[in-house]
């Protein structure tokens, strides 16, 4: 058995889960190869770090700069998430191995450990005495003789420590502390989960949050249908099968980047991961309705609203930057739907110029703390702040006022976000009903969606009107959605 088992065979939701969903090209790395995966991961990692950029933009940027095999793309995407997510794990590690400290170190000396450290504990399919050498060349050629023989000695020392670099012999002073530095989650997150979730639940969250996320796509069924697309995906050697949780979904596996396929350029399909998906489902539009999505920004709901809606009706999309409502405009244009009506500006003013009770049906996927993606944006659980969290859930609140008045008798406001903070999520929705009595959670909602979420035991019979996907529910993002009806 290996190390990397031995350390992870008595935590099944662990780095050993992590470690296989993370494995994404399926074939052992080769050394000469990923020689220059690498160096590009080193410095994604670097700009994320010194430049607050946001990981996954910052690693779309290089992969369209370097023009990389489709096995070191991913590799790279393997390594740029991997490391940011178990950054905190990796220091404390790392600060028992560096003599002189890591706030002493450059910050790309400090990159280079991490990424060499993560290597060696969680990617097993690379040696680890490659992982080593590939980081001592690094060093040699971005440093000097002196760091190179420093990152050699660090990382000859973790070859030698193996055995007790184990996350389950880390414990600290309490809980919230022994989980945080386990699966590297800031301790502030930890306690709120702890207090919103339980302890059994809260480290199903954390290892979760910490696993690669799957991929899928959204069919558009204007243009063709999901058996249509798994057909052609398979026909290329794509693994593909339809999504358990949405109707038009369809799961794909070692794909590459399906936003650069014939298919995506001809409006076949939109990249999105399935609980996005169910809010368009939920909210039911029709032909001829007339509904606001109103922060709908890169537009991937409003897009499949408009496909529900079969390109007739009235669908405005709104966002507050100017340059986003172009990438939505962008999207209609690809995936044919020429009755999408773009506007920008804050969406409590744009309330304002609108009518009272004139659409059939409002969309609120809300500008919310993200917790529900961390594993595609694993660097949210280092900028965000409980603080962060009171302010949007401030702003959320607003927002749900201002919707509020648009809706016809009879309509819909429906209300998401992409995250598990209650005070996000329920809490805001319980204080909307207590002040607005002429609103309702709606319960019923499309016979499809329920029985899905059923067979996969995401709801039960107490289900009332709103739905809190958790992470490790379908390994699809988390999320939440309440459907609002206007009495
Ligand atoms: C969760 S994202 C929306 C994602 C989008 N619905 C989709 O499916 O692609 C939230 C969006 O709200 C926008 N936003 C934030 N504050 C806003 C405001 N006051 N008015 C309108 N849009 C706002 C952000 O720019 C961001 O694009």
């Amino acid at each position: 058995m290996s190390r990397q088992n031995e350390q992870q065979k008595n935590t099944s939701n662990s780095a050993k889960s992590y470690k296989k969903q993370r494995t994404v090209a399926g074939k052992p790395a080769e050394a000469g190869r990923s020689k220059s995966a690498r160096l590009v991961a080193l410095d994604i990692l670097v700009k994320v770090e010194e430049t607050g950029a946001y990981s996954n933009l910052q690693l779309n940027r290089s992969l369209q700069q370097q023009e990389l095999s489709r096995q070191d793309a991913a590799l790279v995407t393997e390594l740029v998430y991997g490391t940011i997510s178990r950054k905190l794990t990796l220091d404390y590690w790392l600060s028992q191995l560096v003599a002189k400290g890591l706030a002493k170190l450059q910050p790309w000396v400090h990159q280079l450990l991490r990424l060499s450290l993560y290597q060696i504990i969680w990617l097993d399919r690379i040696p680890a005495h490659a992982a080593v050498n590939e980081a001592v060349n690094i060093a040699k050629k971005k440093g000097h003789q002196g760091i190179a023989g420093m990152v050699n000695g660090v990382l000859r020392n973790v070859l030698r420590r193996q055995n007790e670099l184990l996350i389950e012999r880390i414990v600290l002073s309490d809980e919230a502390e022994t989980l945080s530095v386990r699966y590297s989650f800031p301790r502030w997150l930890v306690e709120r989960w702890l207090n919103e979730y339980g302890s059994e639940k809260t480290e199903q969250l954390l290892a979760a949050s910490n696993t690669a996320p799957h991929s899928s796509i959204r069919v558009n069924t204007m243009k063709t249908s999901v058996d249509a697309v798994i057909e052609l995906l398979q026909a290329e050697g794509i693994s593909a099968s339809p999504s358990p949780l949405a109707a038009a979904g369809v799961i794909v596996d070692k794909a590459g980047h399906l936003a650069a396929h014939a298919g995506f350029a001809a409006g076949k399909w939109s990249m999105q991961d399935e609980s996005s998906m169910l809010v368009a489902e939920v909210l039911q539009p029709q032909p001829g309705m007339s509904i606001l999505d109103a922060c709908a920004a890169p537009g991937g709901k409003s897009m499949h609203i408009g496909e529900l809606m079969k390109g007739k009706g009235r669908l405005l999309s709104n966002d507050l930057h100017e340059h986003k409502r172009k990438l939505i405009a962008e999207q209609a244009q690809r995936l044919g739907l020429s009755h999408i009506e773009t506007t920008s500006g804050d969406a409590i003013e744009l309330a304002r110029t609108l009518a009272p009770g004139s659409f059939d049906a409002v969309l609120l996927d809300a500008p919310c703390s993200g917790f529900g993606v961390i594993r595609r944006k694993p660097e949210i659980k280092w900028t965000k702040s409980s603080e962060d969290v009171t302010a949007i859930a401030e702003l959320q609140g607003k927002l749900l006022e201002a919707m509020s008045g648009l809706v016809k008798p009879g309509g819909v406001l429906l209300y998401s976000t992409c995250t598990i903070a209650r005070e996000e999520n329920e809490q805001q929705i319980a204080s909307f009903l207590a002040k607005h009595p002429e609103y309702t959670l709606d319960r019923n909602w499309p016979p499809a969606v329920l029985s899905r979420l059923k067979q996969l035991n995401i709801i039960d019979e107490q289900f009332d009107g709103q739905l809190q996907l958790l992470p490790d529910d379908n390994k699809s993002d988390g999320f939440y959605i309440a459907r609002l009806l206007k009495r």
